[in-house]
């Protein structure tokens, strides 16, 4: 099976090391740039642009894809569920929470265009044509749109174009360029993308089920204590675990009261209250540690 994952921008580190998380160490050989194995003989990982990874999967090329949603919606139809593909459609698998962003349309700050209406037979720049027709058309609103691959905030600056549909997160790029967003277009994060021919095979669904096991360890601790069995009920009401904690007999203590060891996982921001109130009904020897992966 083949996995397509960014070569090189800002996607490629955090592809490869949700992989490596997920048990799917990337190996190093010579070849890296264009292909690798992986610690599963049947996993064999491409390295692709962004922009081209879901033609890779469309065409069957690779069997599963990571990139942006804008790049899937810019190439195709992107659906949920392998039942609802069309002809080229690809199954958006699995929201894989890095790379937010958006892609909005913005015109100069100062300019004329204040309302998508006010774009009516005018220019848009972009290197989303394909979305960006799609909400023109959405809108219903009859504007010509410019293909460019790059620094599409100077195009309105230059009289290329009166407004654009570009990526944004923090805001930064279309404030140093004196741009205001005026809609939202689509809101994008990486997805891990399937072939619908392939969805549901057992290779398939163990890479799904290892990336969901890292998103669900995300924000999670692990916690083990010690406490007096007759403390039990109060421990458990002060951990919110995950269906309930495990609880081990272990050796009594030095007067031969019984104790137990008790296992859960916390959602990381309730660690720092939890701790204190787990000392206060008597839980001693508390370790927090983290979790690679969690397969619920
Ligand atoms: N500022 C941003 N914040 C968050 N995600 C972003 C941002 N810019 C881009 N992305 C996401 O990353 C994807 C790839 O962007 P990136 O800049 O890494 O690639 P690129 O510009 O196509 O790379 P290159 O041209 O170097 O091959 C985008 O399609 C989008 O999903
Ligand atoms: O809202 P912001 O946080 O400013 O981010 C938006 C910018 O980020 C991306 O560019 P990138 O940094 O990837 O450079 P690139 O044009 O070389 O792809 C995108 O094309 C925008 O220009
Ligand atoms: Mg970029």
């Amino acid at each position: 099976m083949r996995i397509a994952v960014p070569n090189k921008g800002r996607l490629h580190e955090p592809t490869l090391s949700l992989l490596e998380r997920a048990g799917l160490h990337v190996e190093e050989t010579a070849d890296r740039q264009l292909y690798a194995d992986t610690v599963d003989e049947d996993v064999t990982v491409l390295f692709a642009r962004a922009a081209d990874i879901p033609e890779y999967v469309r065409d069957g090329a690779a069997d599963l894809g990571v990139t942006g949603l804008d790049q899937a919606a810019e190439s195709g139809g992107v659906v949920d569920a392998p039942g609802e593909a069309a002809d080229g459609d690809l199954v958006d698998l699995l929201d894989l929470g890095y790379g937010s962003c958006k892609l909005v349309l913005a015109a100069p700050e100062d300019g004329g265009v204040l309302t998508v209406e006010d774009l009516a037979d005018r220019t848009v720049a972009t290197e989303f044509p394909n979305v960006t027709r799609d909400y023109l058309d959405r809108v219903g609103v009859d504007a010509d749109v410019v293909t460019v691959t790059g620094a599409t905030e100077l195009t309105p600056h230059v009289d290329m174009a009166d407004a654009i549909v570009d990526i944004t997160s923090t805001g930064t790029t279309l404030k140093v360029n004196r741009l205001a967003v005026i809609d939202d277009v689509l809101d994008s994060s990486v997805r891990l993308f399937a072939n619908p021919d392939v969805v549901g095979g057992p290779k398939v669904e163990q890479v799904l089920t290892a990336f969901e096991s890292v998103l669900a360890a995300d924000g999670r601790r692990y916690l083990m204590m010690n406490a007096p069995k007759k403390r039990l009920d109060a421990v458990k009401d002060v951990i919110p675990g995950l269906g309930g904690p495990t609880v081990m007999d272990v050796e009594a203590d030095e007067n031969g009261n019984g104790m137990v060891a008790v296992h859960a996982v916390v959602d990381e921001r309730d660690v720092f209250e939890t701790i204190s109130e787990l000392r206060s009904v008597g839980a001693t020897g508390i370790l927090v540690t983290e979790i690679e992966r969690l397969v619920e």
